[in-house]
């Protein structure tokens, strides 16, 4: 391990996305596992992050004090929940330190809060922390600015495993933002979440979210631009978790060196 590697906090280290970013910490040169929190009460507090990763030992022992662990540290990779995310960006906003964050289901509130606490930290958040999905992003929306509306309906469907809480998925989010950026409209202000009943016919320029839930599927994405006679579908499938964790780090160091502030995957991968 080189002695200026990113030191870096593992929040809700024991999740399946924790104990990925524990595993890609532990392969990427540049990255040191400095700590690793889960809540008060947890069970998993006090245990070697290395074993619940499946590295064996690593000498790093489960905390439930965060804010110990990143006045320490440069850096913390947070894939959590709403609450623990905004109580985590106000720490960190604390520390002067680097903030990733890949939780979604995000409310604007949420949001606010995050957006405050970059006064002090530079955060990244994204929906999806893959070079893929940033991509196909850029995709979305080049299409979405080709075929207009009058002629081309948009819907973004999305499948995850059956433990997701949120939905839309963050990723359906970002592509939905892509398209409406495309399409130079609002997608609060388009977007079509939820069909049931007698909904009559489709209203021309709205973007439809459907969302499948079900086994262990990591992320399936696909935009559909269905027009009269055709279909043009743009699709991301995610076929291991290493592609989130493995963006989170690049991220993390990206933003070591930049001024506080709130960031985007496509900063990072250089494709804003
Ligand atoms: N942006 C991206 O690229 C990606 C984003 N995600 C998002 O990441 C989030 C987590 O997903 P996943 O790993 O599958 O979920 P898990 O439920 O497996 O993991 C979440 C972990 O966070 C812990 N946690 C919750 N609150 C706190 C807290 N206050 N302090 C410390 N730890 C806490 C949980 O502990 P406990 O069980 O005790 O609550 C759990 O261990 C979701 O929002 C998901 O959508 C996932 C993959 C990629
Ligand atoms: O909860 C997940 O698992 C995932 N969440 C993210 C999302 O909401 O889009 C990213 C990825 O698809 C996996």
């Amino acid at each position: 391990m080189s002695g200026n590697a990113m030191k870096l906090v593992v929040v809700g280290a024991a999740g399946r996305m924790g104990q990925t970013l524990i595993r890609a910490i532990n392969a990427i040169e540049g990255a040191e596992l400095f700590a690793a929190v889960e809540r008060e009460g947890s069970p998993f507090v006090g245990r070697d992050a290395g074993e619940l990763a499946g590295l064996g030992p690593i000498g790093v022992a489960v905390t439930d004090k965060p804010l110990e662990a990143f006045v320490a540290a440069e850096g913390v990779l947070d894939f959590t929940a709403p609450a623990a995310t905004v109580e985590f960006a106000g720490l960190a906003a604390q520390a002067r330190i680097v903030h990733v964050v890949g939780t979604t289901g995000c409310s604007a509130v949420d949001d606010e809060k995050i957006k405050a606490a970059a006064r002090h930290a530079r955060i990244v958040k994204s929906g999806n922390m893959s070079l893929g999905v940033n991509l196909l992003g850029v995709l979305t929306e080049t299409a979405a600015r080709a075929l207009g509306p009058e002629n081309w309906d948009i819907e973004v469907l999305e499948m995850h495993h059956r433990h997701k809480v949120d939905a839309p998925s963050g990723t359906a989010l970002l592509l939905g933002q892509a398209a409406a950026r495309g399409r130079g409209i609002s997608l609060a202000e388009h977007s079509v979440r939820v069909r049931d009943g007698h909904t009559g016919p489709r209203a021309a320029g709205t973007i439809g979210f459907a969302t499948l839930r079900g086994g262990s599927v990591i992320g399936e994405h696909s935009v559909l631009l269905a027009g009269e006679g055709e279909m043009v579908t743009l699709s991301h499938s995610a076929t291991d978790r290493s592609i989130f964790a493995r963006g989170a780090v690049q991220a993390a160091l990206w933003a070591r060196d930049r001024k506080p502030g709130l960031y985007s995957m496509l900063d990072v991968l250089g494709l804003g």
